[in-house]
C-alpha cells in the first residue's frame, strides 16, 4: 500500500467546492502539496495520510478565496478623503489632484495596506488598475496575493510615465518582467472610452491580443458618459468599442451600469466579461447595473469593490450582501441574485472574468490552493441551516480566520504571515499628511 501525503491539510470544516457540481462536504478536508490542491473529501479519509502541517478549521467553512475583479488598491491612501460627490466632481476636483502627489513608494504603501485588508476579509485574488503598477505587483507579491495588475493608460500625461507612448512601453516592460510569475498577471488597462481616444483603445486591444493578456476598462459607468459618447461618436460606449474591434473574450468591462439591449447583445456576442461594483455605483449614485439581465443573457459577471475611496472598504462579504439586496429591490423580485449566484460571482465567475478560471476560483484537485476558512462559531452565524446563506447574508470579512494562497498560509488565527499590519497602517497615515498638505 502506498502512503499518501500532503504538505498541508486544511481539515475539520464544511468544504464548499464551488465546482461545477457545487459540492458541499460535511466534516471535510483539503489536501495541498506545493501550490496545488491534491485531494479533497471527508476528513476521516485522510486519517492515514502523512501530513506536514494541519490547519484546523474548527468546524467552520472551508471555501475558495474571494476574488475582487476591480480595485484601485492604493486608493486606501484616499479612504474618506472625499465623499458624497458625483463621479466627475469627485475625480476632477479631489482624486486627480491628490493622485498628482503620488509616487512609487506611496502607491506601494497604499497597495500593501489594501492587501492586508483584503487578506483579512477573505480575498485571495484581485484585479487592479492604477499608477505605478510595478509597485502594486511588488506589494501583492510581498503579501503573497494573486493579482492581475495593469498600468492605467489615458490621453493625458500620467504622473508615472508621462505621455501615453511611454505608458505602452511601461506596460510591455511589466508583461516581460512578470511573465513567469506564479501569482502576478499583467493586463493592458485603458481607463475608459471617455479618457482614451480611439487610436489608444485600438493599440491597447492589439497589445492585449499580441501577448494574450487581459484587457481591462471602465465602461458605461454613468449616464453622463453614455450621453457624451453618443454626442461625440454617435454610439453608446459599448457600440463604440465594437466599432473599434475592441470587444473580445479577454476584455473585462468594469461597471457596465448604463446598457441598452443592443449593448447586452454585443457583450454576449463577443463573450466580454463584466465586473459589477454595486457599492461604488451606489455611493457615486451612478445607477444600478442590469446584472440579472446580464446573467440571463449568459454573460460572465464577477464582483468588485472599485477603489476604497468610493466604497469605502474592500470587504467582499459586504459587497455580496449589498449586491444581492440591491438587485432584489431594483427588480422587485426577491428570487434574483440568490446566495448561490452571489457566491459563484465572487469565486469561480470572478476567476473566469480574469481569465484564471482554470487555475483558481473553486476547490478541485489540480487547481491552485487558494482558500479561506470562516469561523462560524459566532452569535451572528448561529444556527446554520445553509452555509451559503450565512456567507452572503450574515458573515463579515472579520469572520475569516485563515487564508491559503497558492499553497502558502498567508493568514492563520487572523494573524498575517506576510505583512506587518501596524507598519502598513503607519506608512499610510504618514502619507495622508502629505496629501492634505
Ligand atoms: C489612474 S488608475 C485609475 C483611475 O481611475 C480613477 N477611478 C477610480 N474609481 C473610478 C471610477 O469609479 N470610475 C472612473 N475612474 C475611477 C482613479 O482615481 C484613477 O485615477
Ligand atoms: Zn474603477
Amino acid at each position: 500500500m502506498t502512503i499518501q501525503s500532503a504538505e498541508l491539510l486544511v481539515t475539520n470544516g464544511t468544504v464548499l467546492t464551488l465546482n461545477d457540481r457545487d459540492e458541499r462536504i460535511e466534516n471535510g478536508a483539503v489536501a495541498i502539496t506545493g501550490e496545488e490542491i491534491v485531494a479533497l473529501g471527508r476528513a476521516d479519509g485522510f486519517s492515514d495520510w502523512q501530513v506536514g502541517r494541519t490547519l484546523d478549521a474548527g468546524g467552520g467553512i472551508i471555501m475558495p478565496g474571494l476574488i475582487n475583479t476591480h480595485t484601485h488598491a492604493a486608493m486606501t491612501c484616499f479612504r474618506g478623503l472625499a465623499d458624497d460627490l458625483h463621479l466627475m466632481t469627485w475625480l476632477n476636483d479631489h482624486i486627480f489632484p491628490a493622485e498628482a502627489k503620488l509616487d512609487r513608494e506611496k502607491v506601494c504603501a497604499g497597495a500593501l495596506l489594501a492587501c492586508a485588508e483584503m487578506i483579512l476579509s477573505g480575498t485571495t485574488c484581485f484585479c487592479d488598475m492604477y499608477l505605478f503598477e510595478e509597485a502594486v505587483a511588488e506589494a501583492a507579491k510581498h503579501a503573497g496575493m494573486r493579482a492581475v495588475v495593469g498600468e492605467v493608460l489615458y490621453d493625458f500625461p500620467s504622473p508615472n510615465y508621462g505621455p501615453v507612448e511611454q505608458g505602452f512601453a511601461y506596460t510591455e516592460a511589466l508583461i516581460s518582467r512578470w511573465q513567469a510569475d506564479p501569482l502576478i498577471t499583467i493586463a493592458v488597462e485603458p481607463h475608459s472610452p471617455y479618457l482614451c481616444a480611439p487610436d489608444l483603445l485600438c493599440r491597447a486591444a492589439d497589445l492585449a491580443r499580441r501577448y494574450e493578456v487581459p484587457l481591462v476598462i471602465h465602461l458605461s459607468e454613468t449616464e453622463n458618459e453614455v450621453r457624451q459618447m453618443v454626442e461625440k461618436y454617435g454610439h453608446s460606449p459599448v457600440a463604440h468599442l465594437a466599432e473599434l474591434d475592441v470587444l473580445c473574450a479577454n476584455l473585462l468591462a468594469c461597471h457596465c451600469v448604463h446598457l441598452d439591449d443592443h449593448d447586452i447583445t454585443l457583450l454576449r456576442q463577443f463573450d466580454v466579461k463584466v465586473s459589477h461594483n454595486p457599492e461604488s455605483n451606489m455611493k457615486l449614485a451612478s445607477g444600478i447595473a442590469p446584472v440579472p439581465q446580464l446573467l440571463d443573457a449568459g454573460i460572465c459577471v464577477g464582483l468588485g469593490t472599485d477603489g476604497c475611496s468610493s466604497n469605502n472598504d474592500l470587504d467582499l462579504f459586504g459587497e455580496m450582501d449589498m449586491a444581492a439586496k440591491l438587485h432584489k429591490v431594483a427588480t422587485a423580485d426577491p428570487t434574483v441574485m440568490d446566495a448561490r449566484t452571489m457566491l459563484r460571482m465572487c469565486t469561480i465567475e470572478g476567476a473566469r472574468a480574469l481569465g484564471l478560471g482554470k487555475i483558481t476560483g473553486s476547490l478541485e484537485p489540480g487547481k491552485r490552493a487558494d482558500l479561506i476558512v470562516i469561523d462560524t462559531d459566532k452569535p451572528h452565524l448561529t444556527p446554520m441551516y445553509r452555509p451559503e446563506s450565512h456567507l452572503v447574508y450574515a458573515a463579515r470579512g472579520s469572520d475569516v480566520t485563515a487564508s491559503v494562497i497558492n499553497g502558502r498560509v498567508v493568514m492563520a488565527d487572523r494573524s498575517l504571515m506576510t505583512i506587518d499590519v501596524e507598519k502598513a497602517m503607519r506608512a499610510v497615515r504618514r502619507i495622508t499628511a502629505e496629501i492634505r498638505g
